[in-house]
């Protein structure tokens, strides 16, 4: 069995990957651990977990989180892996990171993201840039399987990038043209209350933030550009609706010349032929958050605007699913040479 350590156990992306390892067929989550709530079982935090993992969890210093784990996924904010990945890969673990800290493959690209959101630009780890991996299994499977490191992308990036790439790549859309229109549950921003994240704030209340910058901009055109091989800029539109899971970003670009609808729905389904959890859909399919919620799945609806001659993609992810645990299962299962859907072939629940 690979015996797996969560850091960061108690909060969100903690108790989702180990909702998942607890069915996972060759996975043991054997180490919990978290700072406010070391000492207790993971089951008085998760009551619906109570009799099925009950789990004490542990301070990061002490002697079970110390000891040497196959894998080990850091559910944690930014600073915090970047500190304690060395020691894990020293020890021979294989290590999954959630936060900004391993997106960006060189010192410099992580600067230039630590500049744009306001932290501090030194890395504590900047050796170990160039071997992580970004962690979009549909774009860097091969990468992902033979890392021992993997940067977990962040949420609205994953949904943006998953509709973008085939429009750049498959030269559908005008790269100067694309626009990126996102809408997230409120559990994006994890499980710590605070004025604007409370129950009465957030009741029928919709509203855009970040707009002056999200640090997911800067992951979503980092990608574009590498794989473009030149500077590609978008808008990005940050939304936060009152749902708890789910994020739906509507995607738009010009035209480039003799595309349409046929041409456009073909090229997404040759992308995503080999993508076990990419589904494309056509524009007719009533599609919605709904339809992915609990799901490692992204569902794209894809569609042209042919009065204004734009490609329209609407892509719909569960944030903490395909956005955050799901998909560090995903790079997990490619690392270890498991089968890439070991622990992920549930539909979901619906409604
Ligand atoms: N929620 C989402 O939709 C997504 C989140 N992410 C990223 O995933 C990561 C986790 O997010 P999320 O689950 O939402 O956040 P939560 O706030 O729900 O959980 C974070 C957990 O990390 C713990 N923690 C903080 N510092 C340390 C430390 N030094 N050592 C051990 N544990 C620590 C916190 O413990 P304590 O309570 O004791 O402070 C808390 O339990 C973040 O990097 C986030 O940006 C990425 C994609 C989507
Ligand atoms: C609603 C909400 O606040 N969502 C968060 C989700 C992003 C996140 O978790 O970002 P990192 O993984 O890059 O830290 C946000 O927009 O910042």
């Amino acid at each position: 069995m690979i015996k797996a350590k969560i850091v960061g156990a108690g909060g969100y992306g903690g108790v989702g990957i180990l909702e998942l390892l607890m069915r996972h067929p060759e996975v043991e989550p054997a180490a919990l651990v978290d700072v406010v709530d070391a000492g207790r079982p993971i089951s008085d935090l998760y009551p619906h977990l109570a009799g099925y993992c009950d789990l004490e969890i542990c301070t990061p210093d002490s002697d079970r989180a110390c000891e040497t784990y196959d894998v080990v996924f850091f559910s944690t904010p930014d600073g915090v892996g970047m500190q304690a990945a060395a020691g894990e890969l020293e020890r021979g673990a294989k290590v999954i990171d959630y936060s900004g800290d391993f997106r960006f493959g060189s010192a410099e690209s992580y600067a230039d993201y630590a500049n744009f959101i306001g932290r501090e630009p030194e890395h504590a780890s900047p050796d170990l840039l160039e071997e992580a991996v970004y962690g979009v299994p549909e774009f860097h499977r091969d990468a992902i399987a033979g890392a021992r490191l993997v940067g977990n992308p962040g949420c609205f990036a994953i949904s943006a990038l998953l509709g973008l790439v085939p429009a750049v790549g498959a030269k559908l859309a005008a790269p100067g043209t694309l626009i990126a229109d996102g809408k997230t549950g409120v559990s994006g921003a994890g499980k710590k209350a605070s004025p604007v994240f409370h129950y009465p704030a957030r009741y029928e209340q919709m509203n855009a933030y970040k707009l002056g910058g999200h640090q997911h901009l800067v992951e979503v055109e980092h990608e574009l550009s590498a794989r473009a091989g030149r500077r590609i800029a978008l808008t990005f539109t940050t939304q936060v609706v009152p749902v708890c899971r789910g994020i739906m970003t509507s995607l738009y670009g010009t035209l480039e010349e003799g595309v349409d609808y046929a041409r456009a729905l073909a090229a997404y389904r040759d992308f995503y032929a080999d993508a076990p959890f990419v589904r494309v859909c056509d524009r007719s399919v009533p599609a919605g958050t709904h339809h992915v919620r609990g799901s490692n799945r992204a569902l794209l609806l894809i569609d042209v605007d042919e009065r204004t001659g734009r490609l329209r993609v609407i892509s719909h992810i569960d944030n903490l699913m395909k956005g955050q645990a799901g998909n560090a299962l995903q790079n997990m299962n490619l690392m270890f040479g498991l089968d890439e859907t070991a622990g992920l072939t549930e539909p979901g629940r619906y409604p």
